[in-house]
């Protein structure tokens, strides 16, 4: 099989150890840089060129994704996906999990366990009952453009909650306020979704005296059993934003598993050191069992 790592970047962990797996099964891997990629349409069929050649044989593509060119990125997946190529996350499945206001509406429509969460249009004056709808001060609130952390803001007082929500506000950002889930502990859980199946979690807990448990923002990943409860709020999550291979962030409450994200192209690095599992290896036994499954249905046709 060829497979391609959608990546622009070849040194980072992620695109390393896929390649790396794809050679250890037996296949052939290279890596392309979606960025790079120009999209042929015309009535001949859809065509990539590439460094100034055109793209062909590729069985499967992996998409590697990063936020800031969710577009472009996702029209590339999308062009090989109608080119035959198996896709280890569909195109629209990634676009639907980027929009994170979206993917709570799906979530909560499936009848998933999340913070309680509320948005608003800029209208003023609003902003007290809009923070009372979530229960009241501590609140969390949250830029729906942020990552990595930065953009969470927890309010402690109503007071300080109305201002900040004003403030962004008055930015023009648009934000969701969110009840805050002390019971977490500034701790989260990632489980990592292959297939149908959790194939490995951690626990992040935050620095002290920090709400957040980002990696970035000096939380510390250990490898963690997912109770039954948990495991099934992760499958279920992916399942409702119809990812295949996903990050499913959770926060721990009195009430089960609450999901806060699903990540459509989720780190390998801190899962893989946290749990010592080949989590690369179990994403391209999938990737084969993708192509196998795709090829027989073309030869019944
Ligand atoms: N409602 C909440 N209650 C308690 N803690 C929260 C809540 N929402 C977020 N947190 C904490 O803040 C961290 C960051 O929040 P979140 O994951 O929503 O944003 P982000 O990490 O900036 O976004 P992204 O993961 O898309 O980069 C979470 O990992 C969690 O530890
Ligand atoms: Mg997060
Ligand atoms: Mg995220």
């Amino acid at each position: 099989m060829k497979i391609a790592i959608l990546s622009r970047n070849p040194k980072l962990y992620s695109t390393r150890r896929l390649f790396q797996e794809i050679q250890n099964s037996g296949h052939e891997a290279l890596i392309v840089d979606h960025s790079l990629c120009d999209l042929i349409i015309e009535q001949e069929g859809p065509s990539i060129i590439y460094k100034g050649q055109k793209l062909e044989g590729i069985d499967a593509i992996i998409p590697r994704i990063g936020a800031s060119i969710t577009f472009y990125g996702t029209a590339v997946v999308r062009q090989f996906e109608l080119m035959g190529a198996f896709s280890v996350v569909n195109s629209q499945a990634i676009v639907r999990s980027r929009d994170k206001l979206r993917s709570l509406q799906i979530l909560s429509k499936n009848g998933l366990g999340m913070p309680k969460t509320a948005f608003t249009n800029f209208s003023k004056g609003g902003e007290k009952q809009l923070i009372e709808q979530v229960g009241g001060a501590p609140v969390i609130v949250k830029l729906l453009e942020g990552t990595q952390g930065l953009g969470v803001v927890l309010a402690e007082t109503k007071k300080a909650a109305q201002s900040v929500v004003e403030a962004f506000h008055g930015l023009k950002a648009r934000i969701i306020v969110q009840e805050f889930v002390k019971e977490a502990k500034g701790a989260d859980i990632r489980a990592f979704v292959v297939n149908g199946k959790v194939v490995g979690a951690m626990k992040r807990q935050g620095a002290e005296g920090e709400f957040r448990s980002n990696l970035h923002r000096g939380g510390v990943a250990t490898v963690i059993k997912l109770s039954r409860a948990e495991k099934q709020a992760a499958l279920n999550a992916a399942k409702a934003l119809g990812l295949d291979v996903a990050g499913v962030d959770m926060l721990q409450s009195a009430r089960g598993p609450l999901i806060l994200e699903v990540n459509s192209s989720p780190g390998l690095e801190g899962i893989e050191a946290a749990t010592g599992i080949n989590i690369a290896g179990e994403i391209i036994k999938f990737v084969e069992e993708g192509v196998r499954k795709k090829s027989s249905k073309r030869e019944k046709h």
